[in-house]
Order: C-alpha cells, then sequence, then structure tokens
C-alpha cells in the first residue's frame, strides 16, 4: 500500500539528516509497528507519510502513485490519531464530531464507534469536561470517522486504562479484520507485540530491523530451554540447549523425577529485543 524508497529528511534549521535514508513497505491488510527510541524519527517519517512535511529525498507511493501527486482525495482515504489528543474544548463531543464529519465524503457510523469506545453517553458533554483517557477515546472515533482504508496512530494507547487500551486494541484488530492497514507507533511492547504483523526498529534515523514479532523473538532469542524445580525446599534453575533436548538424559531425568515449577523455551520479548537492536532502554512513564 505504501512503498518508501530511500527517504532522506532534514528540518530546515538542522545541519544533520533526521531520516538517513530508509525503505520499507507497508502491506494491505498489515499492522505495521514503527519502533525506536525517543528522537529516532517515527513522527517525522510518520508526518512525511501523512503529507505535512514534503521537502523529503527518496520516492514515497501510496497504492503505486506518488504521493507528491496525490491531492485531497488521499485524506478521504486515511485516518490519523496523533498523541495529542486536539480538539474543541468549548464544544461538545458531538458538535467537535459533526464539524468533522463535513469535511470528508465518506461517513462512518457514529452512534456505532461512539458506543464501541464508551462515549455515547457522554456524547453531549464539552470536551473541556473529558478526563484525557476519554480526549484519546473520541481521538481514535475521529481518525475513524471517514470510513479509511489506512489508520495512522501515535502512541494509541498512551494514557489509557487496560480496559480502555484493551477496548482500544479489540476496535484495532475489527478493523484490520474488514481489510484496514495500520501505521502504529508505540512504546508499549506488550501492544505491539499483541497487534503487529510487522515491526520496524528505527535508530537515530536508521532502520535496523524489520521483521515479524515472531522472527525477531526467533532470531534474538536463546535456543535452550530454562527449567525451574524443588529439591530440598530450594528452587534450582537450569538451562539446556534446545539443539537434542529430546535425548538429553539429564533433563528427561528432571522432568520425570523433580517437582517442575517452571519450563520455559528462551524466547525473548519484544522489550529485550527493543533494548537489544536500540541500545536503548524504554522509559515506562512516557
Ligand atoms: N520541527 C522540528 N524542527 C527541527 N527538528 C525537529 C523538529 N521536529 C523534530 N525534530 C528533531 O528530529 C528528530 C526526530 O524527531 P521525531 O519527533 O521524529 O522523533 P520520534 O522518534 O518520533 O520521538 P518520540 O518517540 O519522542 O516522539 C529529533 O532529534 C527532533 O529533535
Amino acid at each position: 500500500m505504501f512503498k518508501v524508497e530511500d527517504l532522506h529528511y532534514s528540518y530546515p534549521k538542522n545541519k544533520e539528516e533526521t531520516i538517513k535514508g530508509i525503505s520499507f513497505e507497508i502491506k494491505k491488510g498489515e499492522i505495521f509497528g514503527f519502533l525506536g527510541p525517543s528522537g529516532a524519527g517515527k513522527s517525522t517519517t510518520q508526518k512525511i507519510l501523512i503529507k505535512l512535511l514534503d521537502k523529503y529525498q527518496g520516492m514515497i507511493t501510496y497504492n503505486n502513485k506518488n504521493i507528491l501527486e496525490l491531492g485531497g482525495e488521499f485524506y478521504e482515504n486515511i485516518g490519523v490519531s496523533f498523541e495529542m489528543p486536539i480538539h474543541f474544548s468549548k464544544m461538545t463531543a458531538m458538535e467537535n464530531i459533526d464539524f468533522f464529519l463535513q469535511l470528508y465524503k465518506k461517513n462512518n457510523d457514529v452512534q456505532s464507534l461512539m458506543k464501541k469506545v464508551g462515549l455515547w453517553e457522554d456524547r453531549d458533554k464539552m470536551v473541556s469536561e473529558y478526563s484525557k483517557g476519554m480526549k484519546i477515546r473520541l481521538n481514535i472515533v475521529r481518525a475513524l470517522l471517514n470510513s479509511p482504508e489506512m489508520l495512522f496512530l501515535d502512541e494509541p494507547t498512551n494514557g489509557l486504562d487496560p480496559t480502555n487500551a484493551m477496548i482500544l486494541k479489540d476496535m484495532i484488530k475489527v478493523f484490520r479484520s474488514e481489510g484496514g492497514t495500520v501505521f502504529i507507533t508505540s512504546h508499549i511492547m506488550n501492544d505491539i507485540d499483541q497487534l503487529c504483523d510487522r515491526v520496524a526498529f528505527i535508530v537515530e534515523g536508521e532502520i535496523k530491523e524489520i521483521d515479524t514479532p515472531r522472527n525477531l523473538k526467533l532470531k534474538y532469542g536463546k535456543r535452550v530451554m530454562t527449567l525451574e524445580y524443588k529439591e530440598n525446599k530450594k528452587t534450582i534453575h537450569k538451562e539446556f540447549p534446545m539443539d537434542g533436548i529430546g535425548k538429553n538424559e539429564e533433563f528427561l531425568e528432571l522432568l520425570k523425577n523433580k517437582e517442575i515449577e517452571t519450563l520455559h523455551s528462551g524466547e525473548t520479548t519484544l522489550e529485550e529485543i527493543f533494548i537489544m537492536v536500540t541500545g536503548v532502554g524504554l522509559n515506562h512513564e512516557s
């Protein structure tokens, strides 16, 4: 759906390039995660893809057309939800929605969307009375107002409690199951793991990895089995190579004779991969 080839970008006031020659594709019907430490260039790339920044080098096509040649119809087909919810706070949620609806030719079913995010009952409240979580949910409704074929989401679950985060993730999955395509950035690796078909890691304007979360886990994980068992009221921890595990006598003896507490393959988490690829820890406060 999107093809980005050798993209370079520098902000006018900066000497150094912010985006240093990245290439990737977003396939129709996939959820594509764009991950990286703060300042890596995620928002800049997203802004270029949605045509908010244009003086770049390289080639970007959307459905095989150069995005620079696309007119207003481009915005009929995409939905955008950025991290900071921006609404008219002195208007009610519905007044906000009505305002944005009339900008589009295609309209989604607002009542159904508002019910899905649990805001229908509060639709006539001023947005200034909304909590942060409510504003974020209203933001996603806004992004879906034109029934887009592609969604751009910047940190969509940031600031949501687990229940609301789950509602939002379910909406994103339903959107994909109905054929939609999603470009998402997040610092919450669990969400990324649950949602994304493929992820790219960007560090200082360069892409270091692109693959499925599963392939990355296989690549960065250790091929070992770890076993914890009880012996004389103590927990003993042992590691065995995955290769030939079925014939490893010591491992099999432990399985047969000991009280096993845990048994794991050495699969790593996306969070550990993030740290390995980017060299930067995740800030859990964000
Ligand atoms: N308008 C701007 N003018 C000049 N430099 C900018 C501008 N916006 C961003 N930058 C710089 O470009 C680099 C990439 O910023 P960007 O916002 O794309 O990072 P990010 O990966 O989205 O970070 P975060 O996770 O913190 O949102 C940073 O060094 C930032 O300071």
